[in-house]
């Protein structure tokens, strides 16, 4: 981030890796596969906003009615501030782990450079914590991910972008 603190983290990331809602979907139910090996979960916790999709789709494939949510916002649109916590756990879902998070399964799109993950593990300890993509950074951080990219790789998730005409690859395109 010194080398050039007037990019963003997504400029200063050299590739981009678009994912598209069906390819998410299906990295989703695989990161499920592997979840309902380690379960099972008293409740899935989404850290927003992120996480709300594929805590959903874990969720449904897991058979967990209980969702809470984590609200912690870090980075404004592409640039990393502070990380600020909006809402921790409810009381009823921090009971159901016993405080620490036990049995509880966090979910989120990404680890990064892995401050988030650090502020939930820092929360709940115990808990299991998911991402469906890892860059090197955050990975130490997760328990099961599915797919790792490098740390100049940014993830363009389907909420985040639509369809747009390309040019050709002949003609210089990415
Ligand atoms: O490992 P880190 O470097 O901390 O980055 C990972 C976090 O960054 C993104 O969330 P963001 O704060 O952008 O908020 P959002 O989920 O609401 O988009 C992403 O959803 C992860 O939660
Ligand atoms: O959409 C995103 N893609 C990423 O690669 C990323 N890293 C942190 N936050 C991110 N958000
Ligand atoms: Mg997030």
């Amino acid at each position: 981030m010194a080398e050039h603190p007037e990019l963003s983290a997504q400029e200063r990331a050299g590739k981009a890796f678009p994912v598209s809602w069906d390819q998410f979907h299906r990295d989703c139910r695989a990161l499920t596969w592997r979840l309902n090996e380690v379960g099972p979960f008293h409740a899935v916790i989404a850290i927003t906003r992120g996480g709300l999709v594929p805590a959903a789709i874990v969720a449904r494939e897991l058979g967990v009615r209980v969702i809470d949510t984590v609200c912690i916002a870090s980075y404004d649109h592409n640039k990393q501030g502070d990380l600020n916590v909006l809402k921790g756990v409810s009381p009823d879902t921090a009971k159901l782990g016993g405080g620490t998070g036990k049995g509880l399964l966090i979910v989120d799109d990404l680890v990064d450079t892995g401050k988030t993950g650090r502020m939930v593990r820092d929360l709940l300890p115990d808990a299991h914590f998911a991402t469906v993509y890892a860059k090197p950074k955050g990975r130490p951080l997760v328990d099961t991910f599915i797919t790792e990219v490098s740390q100049d790789t940014w993830i363009f998730f389907p909420w985040d972008t639509a369809l747009s005409f390309q040019p050709p690859i002949r003609d210089g395109a990415a």
